[in-house]
């Protein structure tokens, strides 16, 4: 199942600057396993603003919210889920 996922990113002003660079660094390896593995399909910066807008490929809704509540930045991202299908006009063949 492939589902669009937007997360914006807000850390807590106070929050040292070594701590988040740690998590951040932390993100990134996991997020890089999850790109490797197949299952975080697409990965882009939305222009202007520290969001992210994401394609996942999942079993199912449990899958999505076991991979998205184990980033480390989770506590501090507000997340939006979409779920996606195929379109009746799409000639991509990777599609879902
Ligand atoms: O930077 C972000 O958009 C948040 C998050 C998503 C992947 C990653 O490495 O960090």
């Amino acid at each position: 199942m492939l589902f669009q996922v937007e997360m914006t990113v807000k850390l807590p002003p106070e929050m040292p600057a070594e701590r988040a660079a740690e998590i951040k660094a932390t993100e990134k390896a996991y997020a890089q396993e999850l790109q490797r593995a197949g299952k975080w399909r697409h990965l882009w910066r939305v222009a202007g603003s520290y969001s992210n807008v994401s394609i996942f490929d999942v079993e199912d809704n449990a899958e999505l919210q076991e991979l998205v509540s184990n980033l480390p930045l989770f506590p501090y991202m507000a997340i939006s889920v979409k779920p996606l299908c195929r379109h009746p006009s799409s000639i991509c063949e990777d599609d879902a």
